[in-house]
């Protein structure tokens, strides 16, 4: 029997680049044939560009293949619109490219990528969605579209007013993903198109499993979501997560990881925000200051204020920290600009609590290090993350005063760094981040939920197959 060849096309943005690249590493284990076609990242997006060198770099097995894309035709546009434009401009020569490979047995679409359904009909190959968010999310983006039919604007609603959906439980509006609350904007209408056309793939493998979000996996699986519409597959066949390098000496380390080697075990608040979190200069005194009145060990990574970030990316640490900061905490702190391996710094054992955005990548990335979370969303579905993960998960403690941009004062980082690191919460949040981590061993070993749910993901690909005649 020939070997499969999966095409896998992400789109933009580590935070599905990244997970793109563990699912195309997931394929290779299995000795898939698999090609990363990546749209060459447009001038100013510096982050996806490093990002792609750096992933190419440190997986030789997966091979990489760069698309180019013309510009967005509206730059001024929101991002979501500028992304969607710039994805569907690629068709062409995303066509070229599949046509110009001998066989394609499956294209697998991140879930920004929707009009490449219109290649992979063209070119007669099944197309799957895989979604890197949480399955609860899923629940919703699919739902949505039904939901609008009938209900006001969020914007119109309270913003504490309970939001329902099938398969998640009731989420405050303030919580509600910020492009969707204005039925009548452009930018909704954009994400309406996007969640329905992603129900009109054969099957979605989702970056979760069974025992973390049951919920979600029923209302999925039953079709509540989509009550009226085609409905696809969901595949929970998670969590794929970039296991880091082996923490070794290599000479190459970060040195963020050789000054972790010098702490004691699970002395250090990790504080880290995705590959865009970043704080107004009033908010990183604040967290200074927090961390500092807590007397723990740290290790931020610390970016530039948003309004500074086009004219500024290096963070001027000595300007937007209180004065004597990085001189005090300089025996039990670690500031570092920009970007740190954050997968090998996780699984540090001298680390023992995440403060975090929320960010999907970021939160399975924890879980597989039985990482306790204190949460700060900050942007894209990360305040719906949380609701999950504070509500059904129970593996976070939140922080209070970020709703609407609001200011984290110094006492609350203080107080919810010294329950996590000091107290008997703290230490059963510990036990519970270990029992998420077992369950997600257990998905994953041989015979476990993912890797039964991706068997039927390959036999259902190959029963589409052979029923529609692919060209392979
Ligand atoms: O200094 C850093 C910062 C980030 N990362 C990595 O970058 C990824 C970040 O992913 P994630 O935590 O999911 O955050 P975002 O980059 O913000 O990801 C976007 O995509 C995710 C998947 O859809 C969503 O859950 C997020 O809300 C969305 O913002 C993770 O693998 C991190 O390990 C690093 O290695 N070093």
């Amino acid at each position: 029997m020939t070997t499969k060849t999966f095409v896998l096309f992400p789109s933009l943005g580590v935070g599905h680049l990244n997970p793109m690249v563990e699912l195309a590493k997931h394929l290779r284990r299995r000795g898939l044939g698999v090609i990363v076609a990546v749209i060459d990242p447009p001038n100013n997006d510096a982050m996806s560009a490093d990002a792609m060198a750096r992933l190419a770099a440190a997986n030789p097995s997966v091979t990489f293949r760069i698309l180019p894309a013309p510009a967005s035709p509206d730059p001024g546009a929101h991002h979501v619109k500028r992304n969607l434009d710039t994805l569907r401009l690629a068709n062409p020569v995303l066509r070229e490219f599949l046509r110009s490979l001998p066989a394609v047995d499956a294209l697998l679409l991140d879930m920004f990528c929707v009009d490449a359904l219109d290649v992979a009909a063209e070119l007669a190959i099944p197309a799957y969605f895989f979604f890197p968010s949480p399955a609860s999310v899923l629940a919703v983006f699919s739902h949505l579209p039904y939901y609008y039919r009938n209900a006001p604007s969020l914007r119109e609603m309270d913003k504490a007013a309970l939001i329902r959906f099938p398969g998640i439980p009731p989420i405050r509006n303030v919580d509600m993903l910020a492009t969707v609350k204005d039925k009548e904007s452009e930018t909704t209408k954009i994400r309406l198109y996007q969640f329905k056309r992603m129900m009109e793939g054969k099957g979605v493998l989702v970056n979760s499993f069974d025992w973390l979000e049951p919920k979600a996996l029923k209302a999925l699986a039953a079709g509540v979501c989509v009550p009226d519409m085609p409905k696809p597959r969901v595949y929970f066949i998670g969590p794929l997560v970039d296991a880091g390098k082996k923490v070794g000496n290599g000479a190459e380390r970060h040195a963020c990881l050789a000054w972790l080697d010098a702490q004691p075990q699970r002395s250090v608040v990790f504080l880290c925000f995705g590959s865009q979190g970043a704080f107004p200069a009033a908010q990183l005194k604040e967290i200074a200051h927090g961390l500092e009145s807590s007397g723990h060990r740290f290790l931020w990574t610390v970016r530039s204020p948003p309004e500074e970030q086009s004219t500024s990316p290096e963070p001027d640490l000595e300007r937007l920290l209180p004065a004597g900061f990085l001189e005090r905490s300089k025996d039990i702190g670690m500031v570092v600009k920009n970007w740190v391996p954050q997968a090998e710094v996780v699984q540090h054992e001298a680390v023992g609590a995440f403060v975090t955005h929320c960010g999907w990548n970021s939160t399975l990335e924890a879980i597989m290090s039985a990482l306790p979370m204190i949460c700060w969303p900050l942007y894209a579905e990360q305040a719906m993350n949380k609701v999950i993960m504070v509500e059904e998960m129970k593996i976070v403690v939140p922080l209070d005063g970020y709703e609407e941009g609001g200011l984290v004062k110094a006492e609350e980082v203080e107080a919810k760094v010294r329950l996590v690191m000091e107290t008997e919460e703290g230490r059963k949040l510990r036990e519970r981040l270990v029992e998420t981590r077992d369950m997600a061993l257990d998905a994953i070993k041989e015979g476990g939920s993912s890797e039964v749910a991706f068997d039927e993901f390959m036999r259902d690909l190959e029963k589409s197959r052979l029923e529609n005649g692919v060209r392979s």
